[in-house]
């Protein structure tokens, strides 16, 4: 659905991307994680047609985003970290946008308002920064585009707006569509994303599913200092050391992203090794 092949890309003070390749399929929700910088809005952007490669591909349902074309641009959402909103009303705002989305759903996007209880009295320009996140982002679950992309989405969003976003993105994924979520508040990712990447300085460190992840490592809190030593990380925690382990026992447990995104900053080779096995 997104072929990237050896994408090279920079602004003029500097590389970005230096030969990235990346394939994201329909039926996931992918966490794209990674330090400030690194990259990840310039990767959205390079997807929705925003900026284009200096080198390499970026193919989206089989299509060139740099060229724009209507077919593209009505399968294909992206709700920007930074935005402007125009002074109407959320209603007045959908009635704008919906024409260039055969398969947008109002009354879906209503039921999203409501949800997200936005005063729908209220233009746009007069709420705050996390109401109109939230618009953006009813816009973009009911916008029936098979690729939509969300940088940043939770940023700005209260704990109980945090929960509602979870609830309603679970509830919008479907086998035709590619969600891709970019984030460093992996927290807020849990239980949501079926598929983790993670970039650093311009290159794919890490591509699984939350499936092989499970099968392949442990997260654990352990007292026994023997374990700890043969972790693939640890942190020392009140409740003991967390740790990240090679799944030698079949079992499969809950993933902690962020113990697996320090565990792959820190010792990444170890834990590639453990997919290996
Ligand atoms: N418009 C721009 N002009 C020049 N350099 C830019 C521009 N936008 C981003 N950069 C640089 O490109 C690199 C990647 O930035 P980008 O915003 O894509 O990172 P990010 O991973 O999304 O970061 P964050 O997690 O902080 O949002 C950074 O070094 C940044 O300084």
């Amino acid at each position: 659905m997104i072929d990237i092949q050896n994408l090279h890309f920079g602004y003029k003070k500097g590389k970005v991307f230096n030969g990235l390749s990346l394939q994201l399929q329909p039926g996931h929700i992918y966490g794209l994680l990674g330090k400030n910088g690194t990259g990840k809005s310039t990767l959205l952007r390079n997807i929705a047609g925003l900026l284009f490669p200096d080198k390499g591909s970026v193919r989206v349902l089989g299509l060139d985003p740099s060229k724009r074309q209507p077919a593209f641009l009505n399968r294909i959402f992206l709700v920007p970290e930074e935005f402007y909103v125009p002074p109407v009303r959320p209603a007045r705002f959908m009635e704008v946008l919906a024409p260039f989305y055969p398969h947008f759903n109002k009354e879906y996007y209503t039921r999203l308002l409501l949800e997200f209880e936005i005063p729908l009295e209220r233009s746009l320009q007069q709420m705050s920064y996390g109401q109109k996140k939230k618009v953006l982002i009813s816009l973009a679950l009911a916008s029936g585009a098979q690729v939509v992309l969300m940088d940043e989405p939770t940023n700005g969003l209260d704990i109980i707006s945090k929960s509602q976003f979870r609830k309603v993105l679970a509830g919008t994924a479907d086998e035709e569509k590619c969600i891709v979520i970019s984030t460093h508040q992996v927290r807020d990712l849990e239980n949501l994303i079926d598929r983790v990447t993670i970039i650093d300085e311009g290159k794919i460190l890490f591509d699984q599913t939350l499936d092989n992840i499970q099968t392949h490592l442990q997260f654990k809190i352990s007292f026994d200092s023997e374990e700890t030593r043969g972790a693939l990380y640890s942190e020392s925690s009140l409740k003991g050391n967390a740790l990240v382990v090679a799944n030698t026992t079949g079992e499969e447990g809950k993933v902690d992203l962020e113990l697996l995104y320090k565990a792959i900053i820190m010792n990444r080779p170890a834990v590639l090794h453990a997919f290996q096995a």
